[in-house]
């Protein structure tokens, strides 16, 4: 028998993380292959993007997507997130060159207070919702305060483009295939203070520290690379990362949906005080996900290094959360 359709809402649908995710779910890659899906478009109300929206449609249209069953847009959260199960918070400004993500608080914050209420007055009860939109820590933290009656856990922010970039770090350092690297983790803001985490990877088996074995290089060479990545795209593209975020976003939504197999990967959630970071703290940990749900991996031994780095990223994020008091 066929499954149900599951409703989900993509705002900034026509901007150019859009227009590399929107494919990829309607396919199936994000929720599986046999969970037929509603897209519910947002686009700001204003011709430009609205008629551009029409085009992406026309084009999911043209795929024939048999998993598609059906395909809204809209210029109105209200109606945009109403049932939704799914909720990809893309839409907002992205940075330029020389720009911090923390900057972009003054333009974007505002956007997802009116997007945490409409959550909170129309989605699903159950929604699953990831903020993309930067900053996004804080962004999705705005989002979750901004909707009381939905449950905090609800609120994700996403770290797992940080995630996959260490990967691909440490497989170029190692020789060693991505697929093989397991037990990764990335604590903190999505920002050049992330603290990526190998002390506990493995490649069959076998401990990444010990193979790498540099600290020099974990100081200088692989944390900046991988916190500035963002920045060093924005250089050479002249635009901010897109198809690798919508990558990310996939990988989210489908490991938190799907289940990790006991694999750790790396969501940005609200703190319950864990590692002794401060409750609601949108802050980016190592998790498992089975049966729709999220476990932070407990028990790793945090050393003088990795302390240091967490309270670094930690402040950040006090500070961020601080700014956007007035919106709450
Ligand atoms: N968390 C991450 O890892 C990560 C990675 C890459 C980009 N981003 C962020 O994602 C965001 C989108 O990036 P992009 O490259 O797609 O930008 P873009 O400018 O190409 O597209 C953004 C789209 O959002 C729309 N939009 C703006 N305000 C909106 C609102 N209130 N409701 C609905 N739609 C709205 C715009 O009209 C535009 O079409 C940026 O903030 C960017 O910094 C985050
Ligand atoms: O860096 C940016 O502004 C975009 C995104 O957050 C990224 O990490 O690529």
């Amino acid at each position: 028998m066929s499954k149900k359709p599951v409703r989900v809402a993509v705002t900034g649908a026509a901007g150019q993380i859009g227009y590399a995710l929107l494919f990829r779910i309607a396919s199936g890659e994000m929720l599986g292959k046999d969970q037929p899906v509603i897209l519910q478009l947002l686009e700001v109300p204003v011709e430009g993007p609205q008629k551009a929206l029409k085009g992406v449609m026309m084009e999911l249209e043209d795929c024939a997507f048999p998993l598609l069953v059906g395909m809204e847009a809209h210029s109105d959260p209200m109606t945009a997130f109403k049932d939704t199960d799914y909720a990809l918070l893309v839409g907002s400004m992205p940075r330029k060159a020389g720009m911090e993500r923390a900057e972009l608080l003054a333009i974007n914050g505002q956007i997802f207070t009116a997007q945490g209420k409409a959550l909170n007055a129309v989605a699903s009860r159950n929604v699953k919702v990831l903020v993309v939109g930067n900053p996004a820590n804080t962004n999705a933290y705005i989002a979750m305060k901004s909707a009381p009656d939905l449950p905090a856990k609800n609120f994700t922010a996403m770290l797992r483009l940080d995630h996959n970039r260490a990967l691909s770090q440490i497989a170029a350092k190692t020789g060693k295939p991505v697929s093989s690297i397991e037990k990764l983790a990335v604590w903190g803001n999505h920002s050049p203070t992330m603290y990526a985490d190998y002390r506990y990877a493995t490649i069959d088996g076998a401990s990444v520290k010990d193979m790498i074995n540099d600290q020099v290089w974990n100081k200088d060479v692989f944390l900046p690379t991988v916190g500035k990545r963002g920045a060093a795209i924005i250089e050479a593209r002249g635009l901010s990362s897109a198809a690798s975020a919508a990558n990310a976003a996939i990988d989210h939504m489908r490991d938190w949906a799907l289940g990790t197999n006991g694999k750790w990967v790396t969501m940005g959630i609200p703190s319950n005080g864990e590692y002794g970071i401060p409750k609601e703290v949108m802050f980016g940990y190592p998790v498992t996900c089975e049966g729709g749900e999220y476990k932070i991996v407990a028990g790793l031994e945090i050393d003088a290094f990795s302390q240091e780095c967490i309270n670094k990223t930690l402040a950040e994020l006090q500070g961020e959360q601080d700014g956007v008091k007035h919106l709450l």
